[in-house]
């Protein structure tokens, strides 16, 4: 056997040692009483030393070292109820040591197993009665005294006050115990909302550039495929705008690399402006700029870009309190259907790009320009598509 420290002890081994070591020491004074009364010999005074003195203490070691304690400590009281069937046939059925030692063993095993606990302690201790009539034959004898009537009433009291002031514990033990468990959900619950929070954080940051807080080119390349299959089931276009600063090189070396970062910043926010909820803007590189325009056809999309070229064109710009040109060249490409990977659809936009810096900068070029757009001044040169 191993050694169990008492605090580790189950609940209800250690509840049932100390009502059983209150209450049966009181009963041994009834017992006492009883047998003196009635001229018992030493034989029955030792089994009841045995009974109500050594026994509590036995079957305590027993359950507090058993596999299953719990299990351990309902056998202890079926043996109660045995042992109390013993005692009434053995004294020949004292009617108040019987009802108190009854009563004491039908309502320990109520707490724990309900009604089938009144009826197996009952069936207990009948076969502890029916042991001894059948080994000692039948005795019967009723009658207690007074003292010993009222002595069994105390025991009883005693046995149901230490029941309840156990019941009102645990009571109290599962209501600190419910509180704490709420609390520490509420707790694990804010902690989850402040890990999916800064997961949210995380992803977002990681699809934004930090300078513009526009979408990066790790967002794009995951929704362009989405963006051009989801234009493809609904039969719709997708038009890609390319932007480039011109000579934007020349703005970094004159003013310095803050005042040029301060342009990309007001670029990056006059395209914001300018788009629609399912639009998508990112910083393609270090002075490009990609808007990807869902269900726009390419006629809508060149006067998008024509629009955006000539505001930034008109745009009185300073730098480091000095005005400064700055003009974009811009170059537009369309997905028809979904079979145009996201990396040919931007080769196009870019080769119209470089058109546009070939052509003089500060212009739009478009792939398969339109009339329409060669009356706005959208260079017409026919672009090939990449294979
Ligand atoms: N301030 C600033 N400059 C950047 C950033 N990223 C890239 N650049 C600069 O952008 C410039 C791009 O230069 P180029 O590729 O020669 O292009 P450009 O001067 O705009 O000339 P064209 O495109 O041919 O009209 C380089 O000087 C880069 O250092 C940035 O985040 N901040």
């Amino acid at each position: 056997m191993t050694a169990v420290p008492a605090a580790t002890t189950h609940w209800v081994v250690r509840m049932n040692h100390r009502n059983r070591s209150a209450s049966w020491l009181i009963f041994v004074a009834v017992l006492s009483l009883h047998f003196l009364e009635h001229g018992y010999g030493p034989w029955t005074w030792g089994l009841m030393v045995l009974q109500f003195l050594v026994y509590p203490h036995a079957v305590y070691l027993r359950a507090r070292h058993a596999r299953d304690p719990l299990a351990a400590e309902i056998q202890n009281m079926l043996l109660d109820s045995f042992c109390f069937g013993l005692w009434a046939a053995a004294l020949g059925f004292p009617l108040w040591i019987v009802y108190t030692l009854v009563i004491c063993g039908c309502i320990n095993m109520t707490a724990f197993r309900a009604l089938k606990g009144v009826l197996q302690a009952l069936a207990c201790a009948a076969a502890g009665a029916v042991l001894v009539v059948a080994v000692d034959g039948w005795r019967f004898s009723p009658d207690t005294s007074l003292r010993v009537s009222a002595l069994s009433m105390l025991c009883l009291s005693v046995y149901l006050v230490l029941f309840a002031r156990d019941a009102h514990t645990r009571t109290v033990t599962l209501s600190t115990t419910r509180a704490r468990l709420r609390q520490s959900e509420a707790a694990l619950q804010g902690q989850l909302q402040a890990v999916q929070s800064l997961q949210a954080q995380l992803t977002e940051q990681a699809h934004r550039d930090p300078l513009t807080g526009l979408y990066n080119r790790r967002y794009l390349n995951a929704a362009m495929q989405w963006e051009i299959d989801g234009c493809a089931r609904e039969g719709a276009t997708l038009a890609l705008l390319l932007f480039d600063l011109d000579h934007f090189k020349q703005i970094n070396d004159r003013f310095g690399h803050a005042a040029g970062d301060e342009v990309l910043c007001q670029i990056a926010a006059l395209l914001q402006q300018s788009m629609r909820p399912s639009d998508i803007c990112c910083r393609y590189g270090g002075e490009e700029f990609l808007l990807l325009l869902p269900g726009m056809a390419l006629q809508t999309a060149v006067e998008r870009a024509q629009a955006l070229r000539q505001q930034v064109a008109q745009r009185r710009w300073l730098a480091e309190g000095q005005p400064v040109d700055v003009t974009l060249s811009v170059g537009v490409a369309c997905a028809h259907d979904a079979t145009i990977a996201p990396a040919a659809l931007i080769a196009l936009a870019d080769r119209a790009l470089y058109q546009a810096k070939a052509e003089g900068r500060n212009r739009v070029c478009v792939v398969g320009a339109t009339p329409a757009a060669e009356a706005e001044g959208v260079s017409t040169t026919p672009m090939v598509p990449a294979a």
